[in-house]
């Protein structure tokens, strides 16, 4: 934002940037959608600016100190939508290790810890390909049951999601039954959108290295149809497995123009 008033004059320039992938709304009311780089809104005009000093030096007066006043400029409340955040999302129950799994694959470092809601905001974290294409991939906080009734950090988590186009279903193998979470993450996304259980998605089975985790991987493969990559975010166990899948997903999805470019400046 660069500020270019005159002492005595009401003249003002704004400069604001914001991300590609942005609505620009009022009262709930899109304005624009500035989906291309480069694109420019303007949000407001200035106010007809006033005569500074310099307007009034004559012959007759060296050193005027008269200036007139410029007028008020516009006045608006804008809001600012971001569309996409990510090319995929992290979806799964607090502690899964979804923070982890980013640090993992990605140069990104979310705080890790052994308790529930350690993100309270989404990290960006973004792949990056021998071929020089990039991923996004967003660690979005932990979903719990009734997020779309808004428990927990409910629907701030689900518009979150709402934002990737593909979706990695993030389970803890130390779960006794590890397909239930995948039903109930699919219900609260389905209830909230219920396209969003349709999405292209990997179903990524972590904590691989802990103790019956092995069990628990079996019966959630005879369990759940789909494609499951198990991990560890720990050791790294089947890291390389993960990128490769998720970068066939995207590559496909990508070839049917389904993914937009994500903002990557988080
Ligand atoms: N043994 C083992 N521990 C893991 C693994 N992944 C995560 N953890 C541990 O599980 C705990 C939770 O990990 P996080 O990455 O913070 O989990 P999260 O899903 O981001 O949790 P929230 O931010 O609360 O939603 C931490 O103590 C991690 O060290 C894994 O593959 N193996
Ligand atoms: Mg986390």
């Amino acid at each position: 934002m660069r500020d270019n008033s005159f002492h005595s004059a009401g003249w003002c320039l704004l400069f604001c940037q914001v991300p590609i992938g942005t609505l620009v709304k009022e009262d709930g009311v899109t304005l624009a959608d500035l989906s291309t780089p480069g694109e420019e809104f303007v949000a407001s005009y200035g106010g007809i600016g006033g005569k500074g000093n310099r307007f009034f030096l004559s012959n007759e007066n060296r050193a005027p100190v008269m200036a007139t006043p410029g007028s008020p400029g516009e006045e608006r409340c804008l809001q600012l939508e971001l569309k996409t955040m990510a090319h995929a999302g992290m979806v799964g129950f607090p502690n899964a290790g979804k923070s982890s799994l980013l640090r993992l694959l990605t140069n990104a470092r979310p705080a890790v810890a052994a308790y529930p809601f350690t993100t309270l905001n989404p990290h960006v974290g973004v792949i990056n390909y021998q071929d020089y294409e990039q991923i996004a991939v967003a660690d979005v906080p932990g979903i719990i049951e009734g997020a779309h009734q808004n428990r927990g950090l409910g629907l701030s988590f689900l518009r979150h999601i709402e934002r990737c186009r593909i979706l990695l279903y993030v389970l803890d193998l130390t779960h006794p039954e590890p397909w239930t979470q995948l039903n109930s993450l699919q219900y609260e996304l389905g209830q909230f959108d219920e396209s969003l259980p349709l999405r292209p998605h990997l179903i990524v089975a972590n904590k691989l290295d802990l103790p019956n985790a092995r069990r628990s991987l079996e019966v959630l493969r005879k369990e759940v149809k789909g494609r499951i990559i198990a991990v560890s975010a720990l050791t790294g166990e089947n890291a390389e497995e993960l990128i490769h899948h998720l970068r066939e997903l995207y590559d496909g999805h990508r070839q049917e123009g389904k993914i937009a470019e994500p903002y990557m400046g988080w």
